[in-house]
């Protein structure tokens, strides 16, 4: 394991000194030995910046001791942009240190930055453990079993750690940990003791299956060299050994949780003998047979479960024999349960983001209703998109976007944080994107009345990143996906910028996933106006060809920086596309440019954007290019704009993992379709660069 951090919180890291104390606690009790003795207690918002070198998910343990000076703490705590604690803390008859834990997905940066942020008096922490756990360690969605109506990517999802339970042994300390864990032994949560008994192997190591099964890093040996199993002595006879172990344990009423439960076959005496039953709530049954799967005995190995609560405040996780099974035994080893809080944003928490919904705060308006920005507690600037009737989109739109994007993160989709359903309000939250929409950038129009103009004149260059960038991530949803995409809604409002105007594509609420028999027959053309692929109007034929479609109408607002659709202009110019296609055909399209690009592009990289356009608008969907190839040649009319480019020195080489990965597999050229006579010297030297790189 690297980039492993233990803070003793005393003296460093604290950003903003001024707001910040260390304090120590001069009663000194057993329980504030060693780094409970001591903490750094934040009057103002303060943060520990730790560099890291790998992204990943960090194991981040807070230690909390409220010796006597710091009894009125409350305060919340973020990591990563994820909040972990609000409004937090410690009882005032609490005797011992309170270990908050929690998995973080760190998915960029070389920082990990934990904020500490007064809610009303101030803040405190006594030490703060973290580092990058085994890569795999939280499995992906696919192997974990979903008991719940909501579908998280785990790996993009902040865990917090309730139990974490020793089954058939004793607390074990993380002292003996591989990871520092605290293990608690079980019985406590037993529902009826007398119906199980414990079973131990202190004298042989658990024989880690690392390929298929758990490492001592999932769990150590005292885990798995210990169980509980049925008790043998309260059966009477073979059929009433039907009952089941049960274990209960607290959890929030209104939550979603990972429970992984430990396994390791201990107990069976003959081969093949134990298969049986783990229940969560009593309803849901996931065979468990060790042998089948390993074929051996005594290997160790875990099954993971996302579960939502059922509003009781207890959790209860059952083992039971089946009838199937030589022997009528079933045994359990260890249960972690954590709660998932990445995406349940609270409507309290959105009232406090958007002050109330403070018109001052509304930065648009769209199909699904107002926008706003907004602040959350852990600091992380948002957009919030709450639904109002009467503007078009509603549950539809909302459910949609909410499956597709919290089971994706890409650099260059705009990222889902969080939605709320709460008080009949539909509201998503977004990540902010501080330059706002791409048209914004190329022209004013009708929807930007009375707003100060915040067109910056984005030079050629800029363009051909931005459309790279939107290229990429359209590229991602159509073939990245283990379900191609079509996002359907294709434009300039719904491709977004950041603080370094990277292009990310937003709104999801129409897209439609799914194998092409399943999506490509609509019963209503949905979309916007001067984007919509004529032969979908005409067909009602869905297909990714026709994203291509309104992508290229993109293309040429970008070159000419005027709306898809102009009421006002003359007839054979009010559309962008008919108007762009004909000045193409003519080989003139220089005469329609943006005039701020007039005599800035070079001619090469012009005629390139220019046919790629041209090819994305053509009648037919067959004959129009996928968003490969599109992508292919927006990075050769990028690299036409600059003869001398290196191949690696395109931004999105490094941080756009699609592009790069795409490069080595495909045996290929930019789809070319210049005359002979054009290709000037520049041209084939660049030509000969793209050889070369893909030869590597
Ligand atoms: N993540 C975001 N960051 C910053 N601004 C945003 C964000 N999402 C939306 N906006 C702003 O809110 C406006 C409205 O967005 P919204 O997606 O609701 O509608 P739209 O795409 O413009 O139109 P429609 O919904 O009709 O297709 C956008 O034009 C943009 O100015």
């Amino acid at each position: 394991m690297t980039n492993a951090f233990v803070l003793n919180c005393i003296n460093t890291f604290a950003a903003d000194p001024h707001h910040s104390d260390s304090v120590k606690d001069h009663t000194t009790t057993a329980a504030s030995a060693g780094i409970y003795q001591t903490a750094r207690k934040f009057t103002k918002s303060g943060s520990y910046n730790l560099p890291i070198d790998e992204c990943g998910v960090y194991m981040v343990r807070l230690h909390f001791f409220a010796f006597f000076s710091l009894l009125d703490a409350e305060f919340s705590v973020s990591a990563a942009g994820f909040l972990l604690l609000s409004n937090f803390s410690i009882p005032r008859n609490t005797t011992s240190p309170v270990i908050k834990e929690f998995l973080v997905p760190v998915l960029r940066g070389r920082n990990l930055e934990i904020i500490f942020r007064p809610d009303s008096s101030f803040a405190f922490v006594n030490a703060i453990e973290a580092f990058v756990t085994p890569q795999g360690f939280i499995s992906n969605f696919n192997d974990t079993t979903h008991v719940t109506s909501s579908n998280n990517d785990l790996s993009s999802t902040v865990l917090n750690v309730i139990h974490r339970i020793n089954v058939g042994g004793s607390d074990i300390t993380d002292d003996t940990d591989t990871m520092r864990r605290n293990w608690v032994a079980d019985d406590d949560y037993l529902l009826i003791k007398r119906l199980a008994t414990n079973h131990s192997i202190y004298s042989n190591r658990p024989k880690y299956d690392q390929e298929r099964g758990a490492t001592q890093y999932d769990a150590p040996d005292l885990v798995y060299r210990t169980a509980k199993e049925m008790n043998s002595s309260h059966v009477v006879t073979q059929s009433n050994n039907f009952f089941n172990i049960t274990w209960g344990f607290d959890v929030k009423r209104n939550g979603t949780f990972f429970v992984r439960l430990h396994f390791c076959d201990i107990v069976s005496v003959q081969r093949n003998g134990t298969v049986f039953n783990a229940y969560i709530y009593g309803m849901f049954g996931k065979p468990i047979s060790p042998y089948d799967r390993f074929g051996d005995f005594g290997v160790p190995f875990y099954v993971d479960f996302v579960v939502d609560s059922d509003g009781s405040g207890f959790m209860n996780i059952s083992i039971g024999p089946r009838n199937d099974s030589r022997s009528l035994n079933a045994f359990l080893n260890g249960v972690e349960i954590m709660e998932l809080i990445n995406d349940r944003i609270s409507f309290a928490e959105i009232l406090h983001a958007t002050n109330k919904f403070d018109p001052k705060f509304m930065i648009g308006e769209g199909g699904f209703g107002k926008v706003y920005k907004g602040t959350l507690h852990s600091g992380v600037k948002v957009a919030v998109k709450r639904s109002e009737a009467g503007h078009g989109q509603g549950l539809m739109e909302f459910q949609t976007e909410i499956m597709l994007l919290s089971k994706i993160r890409h650099h260059h989709l705009v990222s889902l944080i969080g939605y709320c359903d709460e008080q009949n309000e539909m509201i998503l939250v977004y990540e902010f994107m501080a330059k706002g929409t791409l048209r914004e950038h190329l022209y004013s129009s009708n929807e930007d009345l009375g707003k100060s103009s915040s067109r910056s004149e984005l030079s050629w260059d800029q363009r051909l990143q931005i459309c790279i960038g939107a290229a990429n991530g359209l590229q991602y949803l159509h073939a990245g996906l283990p379900e191609p995409t079509i996002h359907r809604d294709i434009k300039s409002t719904n491709i977004l910028l950041d603080e370094d105007f990277v292009a990310k594509v937003a709104d999801f609420g129409l897209s439609k996933s799914g194998q092409p028999e399943e999506t490509h027959i609509v019963t209503a053309v949905k979309g916007s106006f001067g984007y919509l692929d004529p032969e979908y109007l005409k067909s009602m034929q869905l297909t990714q060809k026709s994203d291509v479609y309104s992508f290229g109408v993109v293309l040429l607002e970008v070159l000419c920086a005027r709306p898809a659709v102009d009421n006002l202009l003359p007839r054979n110019q009010m559309n962008l596309a008919e108007w762009g296609l004909s000045w193409l055909k003519e080989n003139q399209i220089e005469k329609i440019i943006d005039p701020f690009l007039v005599g800035k592009i070079n001619p090469n990289s012009l005629r390139k954007f220019g046919e790629t356009a041209e090819k994305c608008l053509q009648e037919n969907g067959t004959d129009r290019p996928n968003m490969m190839d599109v992508l292919w040649d927006l990075n050769y009319a990028r690299q036409l704009q600059h003869p001398t480019m290196a191949q690696q020195s395109h931004e999105d080489s490094k941080s756009d993992v699609s592009w790069q990965m795409a490069l080595p597999g495909i045996n290929r050229l930019p789809s070319i379709n210049v005359s002979t006579s054009c290709v000037s010297v520049t041209e084939s030297e660049v030509l000969s660069e793209l050889r070369i790189d893909e030869t590597r």
